[in-house]
């Protein structure tokens, strides 16, 4: 796939809260490539300097250094008119959606087009479009507050995409949702990346957005990108420290502390984790073969998870049996899968 947003050595710093005090480094030193197309995920804790980088990515604010170029504009360098016109081509939506209260739901979506001059039927007709694209062609009169959450975002998307941008920025969008609005609304930005072809970037602390949408996903620590790839290879093996904390949320992690304690407690035998890849393995396939060697287990933790559409296991077992004898029960399962025992 062609780039698309490439950022080169990217800082943003920040000058010290008080006199004195030290200056915050909010983005330090990043490079990413972002590929036409994708949907790329930015994770990290708060203060991890997230936000910043996309703001930086629609140039809302400065670079303190490097470079970041969108399609072949080098967007660092531009300013006043010729800025104004290519950030038109990068749409925006927020966690609190930030839609004007003022105006009905059609009136929000049509501002981006009388900003840039849209004559008014042209508006009706496009403002017309997008709310049937979004689902909610009979809402145009309503104004945001008669709105669910969802709804409102919704809105959000629709005037983000006004004006045909080719790039997406997504700040902690789903973060003010319930579960299921999340969902609804995660499923309209796949439609609109997969029908529109528009590139996505989503920002988030919700590893459930990452693993539902993003094809790639780069984590960040301390205004540092620290990891970068594709989320099913991030989330199955993580290697920073970060990193695997936040996959821990989302996808099965290993018995830990008390509950390895208990689990030891509660089953006879020797307890192992079997951790397999989509590269041929299943639960199903995992078990028969453990069965066919005539292994005697019993599964005390643990289960299959869906990244991206992919399955990840992670099944403990409890054994009265040595890893050999489980590692050559299960060599011709697949090549993804791995036997470690929990000592
Ligand atoms: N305009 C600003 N002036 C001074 N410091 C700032 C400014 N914007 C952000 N920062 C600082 O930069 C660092 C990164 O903030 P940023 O909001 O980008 O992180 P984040 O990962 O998006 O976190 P959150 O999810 O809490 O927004 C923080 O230390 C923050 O206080």
């Amino acid at each position: 796939m062609a780039q698309h947003i490439v950022l080169d050595r990217v800082s943003k710093r920040f000058p010290p809260a008080k006199r004195g005090g030290e200056e915050i480094v909010a983005v330090d030193d990043v490079s990413l490539s972002i590929d036409r197309g994708e949907v790329f995920g930015i994770i990290g804790y708060s203060g991890a300097g997230k936000s910043t980088l996309v703001r930086l990515i629609n140039q809302l604010e400065p670079v303190s250094s490097g470079r970041i170029t969108i399609g072949d504009v080098p967007i660092t360098e531009l300013r006043g008119r010729r800025l104004r016109e290519q950030q038109t081509g990068i749409g925006m939506i927020f966690q609190r959606f930030n839609l004007l209260t003022s105006r009905t739901v059609a009136g929000n979506v049509a501002y981006p087009l009388e900003v840039v001059g849209v004559e008014r039927a042209e508006r009706k007709r496009r403002v017309a479009e997008l709310l049937e694209f979004v689902g909610l062609a009979g809402r145009a009169d309503a104004y945001p507050e008669q709105l669910s959450g969802g709804q409102q975002q919704r809105v959000g998307i629709a005037r983000a995409l006004a004006t045909n941008p080719q790039v997406l920025l997504a700040d902690e969008a789903t973060s003010a949702l319930d579960p299921e609005t999340t969902v609804e609304v995660l499923d309209l930005l796949a439609r609109v990346n997969r029908e529109l072809g528009v590139t996505i970037v989503v920002i988030t602390h919700e590893m459930e957005v990452i693993t539902r949408i993003a094809d790639r996903v780069a984590v960040m620590e301390a205004g540092r990108v620290v990891e970068v790839g594709t989320t099913y290879d991030v989330f199955t093996r993580p290697s920073t420290p970060v990193a695997k904390r936040f996959v821990q949320t989302v996808v099965r992690a290993l018995p830990q502390g008390d509950e390895l304690e208990q689990l030891r407690a509660k089953h006879e035998g020797r307890l192992f984790t079997i951790s397999f890849t989509d590269e041929g393995a299943s639960e199903a396939r995992v078990f028969s073969a453990l069965a066919k060697a005539g292994i005697d287990f019993n599964l005390v933790h643990g289960g299959v998870d869906d990244i991206q559409g992919r399955v990840y296991g992670l099944l403990t077992i409890a054994v009265r049996g040595d890893a050999d004898a489980i590692a050559w029960a299960l060599q011709r399962v697949g090549a993804g899968v791995r036997v470690e025992e929990q000592r």
